[in-house]
């Protein structure tokens, strides 16, 4: 069964109330790994500029765009080269992409030099850099607020190494609209959960993305004859970064839609979710940008104490975050 939409909860990033900011976002990690985030400092304009230079890039030639080729998880990846799915037969997904990563272990853009001519794409490069700058700020604010949501200092993460340089990782993204007639389901992007600690996403509010929750809030999971809980439903036909905002129609801004990835669920031995979600192909064109909040690469990431006990022992052991990142992304590519 395919539900319709869901509520996902929203939180300010400037509420002059950190303590319960902290608890809603608890609640939300724990119940769906999902939050919107409201007043995040990345104003609308840059955001649109963004999202322009974003489709000016992809409509470039594919000849243009395989010079600037996935290099070091720099650069561009063609449609079908990924499955983010590594357990599925499908092909690969239906969409392309373009990273922009940070230099190893350093808060500043570092795209080991794959980045579109000057010529080509007038002030494409400075827009992303000032993009990424200001998300990746944003990301390291809400990481002080997900510690106070963990009974941790503010300063925990920063402490514990994850945020002095953290690694940031902006990518572009294209779903084409046509619907490919196959045999096969076709994924704009397969089930997967994120790698890092947080993820900040913006989309151009064109629908199909969704996440699968094993019981929505407050909403009892139906059994099936054998006892067994039902399995998990994938919702969210509507999360949307604009939803909101149209519905409030007052805010001159989007909301970045935040997900918890792995690293965290590693770090809190799966108090928080990181949950699995896939983009599904709407037959209507889509761009969005994902910022993926890593931490620094030498941060090891290990159960937090306040999140196991004797009943409930550590399920993961410490790992280096860069590393971890590194296994993960090396499976990722069909080619
Ligand atoms: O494009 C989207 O809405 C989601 C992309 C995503 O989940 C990812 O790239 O990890
Ligand atoms: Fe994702």
């Amino acid at each position: 069964m395919m539900r319709e939409s869901i509520q996902l909860p929203i939180i300010d990033l400037t509420s002059p109330d950190p303590i319960s900011t902290a608890r809603a976002i608890r609640q939300a990690c724990v119940d769906v790994g999902f939050f919107y985030l409201i007043n995040h400092g990345v104003d609308e304009r840059l955001f649109k500029k963004v999202l322009e230079q974003n489709k000016k890039f992809f409509s470039l030639p594919l000849e243009d765009k395989m010079k600037l080729v996935r290099r070091n998880h720099r650069g561009y990846t063609p449609l079908y080269a990924e499955k983010l799915d590594t357990s599925s037969t499908s092909q690969g997904d239906s969409k392309e992409s373009f990273y922009i990563g940070s230099l190893e272990g350093k808060s500043v853009v570092s795209n080991l030099n794959q980045w579109p001519a000057e010529e080509v794409l007038p002030s494409w490069r400075s827009t992303m850099e000032d993009y990424h700058r200001r998300v990746l700020d944003a990301g390291i604010r809400l990481i002080s607020l997900i510690a106070l949501a963990l009974d941790l200092d503010e300063d925990f993460f920063h402490k514990a190494g994850a945020c002095d340089s953290p690694n940031g990782f902006l990518r572009l993204l294209h779903y084409p609209g046509e619907l490919q007639l196959s045999e096969q389901v076709v994924y704009g992007a397969s089930a997967h959960s994120d790698y890092g600690m947080l993820t900040l996403l913006a989309t151009d509010g064109v629908g199909g993305l969704q996440a699968q929750l094993t019981g929505l809030p407050g909403e009892i999971q139906p059994t099936s004859d054998m006892g067994r809980c039902a399995s998990p439903q994938w919702v969210g036909q509507s999360i949307t970064a604009n939803g909101r905002s149209r519905r409030r129609k007052c805010q001159n801004f989007s909301a970045f839609i935040v997900n918890i990835g792995d690293m965290m669920e590693r770090w809190t031995n799966c108090l928080f979710r990181s949950t699995l979600h896939r983009v599904m192909p709407t037959g209507q064109e889509r761009y969005s940008m994902a910022f993926f909040l890593d931490p620094n690469p030498d941060c090891v990431v290990e159960c937090l104490k306040s999140c196991c006990s004797d009943s409930s022992p550590p399920r993961f052991p410490p790992i280096r975050a860069g590393e971890y990142l590194e296994e993960r992304l090396k499976v990722t590519y069909v080619s």
